[in-house]
């Protein structure tokens, strides 16, 4: 089965707009690991738009599942992590000033940087995984930089089942097909939800876990966190 990482950070950008402490992250946090979910993820960004760092700080002690933590490896986010130890880390080239991650790592460009600091977290004994694009090239190239896992980067995918599912989920496919043969683990990420979960599932082999936030959290404003949990269990088995 896929594991199912729910991301938080919308709970933190609820809790942000009032300036308060509600909703509780830690609290929602447990709810959301009592209602099934397999992982927590969180994306303290540089600005601390929803998760901050106190966050991270907070909820490890009290996450039961798996803590991930993604991020751009700059020093401050570098820190945090091997300050709190999560079961993962997964690197995300982002742009500060992006609405959101947008693109997947230049594995080949960026090789030497990242082994430097995917070998840093890997001897904290922390899992790596790295935020790639569904293209053959770029997973090759993951695999030299000695990542634990790669987690395939969604938005494409969304948007094109949302336009014609037939061929939305091949590119993955293949890439994860490869990914496996290359040893790699397979996560997968960014704008699943629902509607694309359970044909994407289907199609793309070897996944090891899908980290779904935007969508889950607005879903679960219609039909409640426990039971849009459970309907995505459901559909990952
Ligand atoms: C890396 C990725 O695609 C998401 O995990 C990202 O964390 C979403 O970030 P926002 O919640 O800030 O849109
Ligand atoms: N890595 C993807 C993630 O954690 C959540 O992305 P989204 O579901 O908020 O788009």
């Amino acid at each position: 089965m896929t594991k199912l990482s729910v991301n938080i950070n919308k709970i933190a950008t609820l809790r942000n707009a009032r300036g308060g402490n509600v909703p509780n992250v830690v609290e929602a946090t447990r709810k959301i690991e009592s209602f099934g979910a397999q992982g927590i993820t969180v994306h303290p960004r540089p600005d601390e738009r929803h998760i901050r760092y106190q966050d991270v700080r907070d909820l490890a002690p009290i996450v039961t599942t798996e803590f991930n933590i993604e991020g751009k490896p700059v020093q401050d986010f570098m820190n945090l992590v091997l300050e709190v130890k999560p079961a993962q880390v997964t690197l995300v080239p982002d742009a500060e000033e992006a609405i959101t991650s947008n693109a997947g790592w230049d594995t080949i460009i960026n090789k030497e940087y990242l082994k430097e600091v995917i070998s840093e977290f890997k001897r904290n004994g922390i899992r790596t995984s790295i935020f790639v694009d569904p293209v053959e090239k770029m997973i090759e190239g993951a695999a030299e930089t000695g990542t634990d896992r790669i987690e395939l980067y969604t938005e494409q995918f969304a948007v094109d089942f949302a336009a014609n599912k037939k061929d939305s989920a091949k590119a993955y496919a293949q890439c994860s097909q490869l990914a496996h043969n290359l040893g790699l683990g397979i996560n997968a990420g960014h704008d699943l939800s629902l509607e694309n979960i359970e044909f994407f599932n289907k199609e793309v082999p070897f996944l090891d876990e899908v980290s779904i936030g935007h969508a889950l959290i607005a879903e679960a404003l219609y039909n409640g966190l426990e039971k849009t949990i459970q309907q995505y269990l459901k559909l990952l088995k």
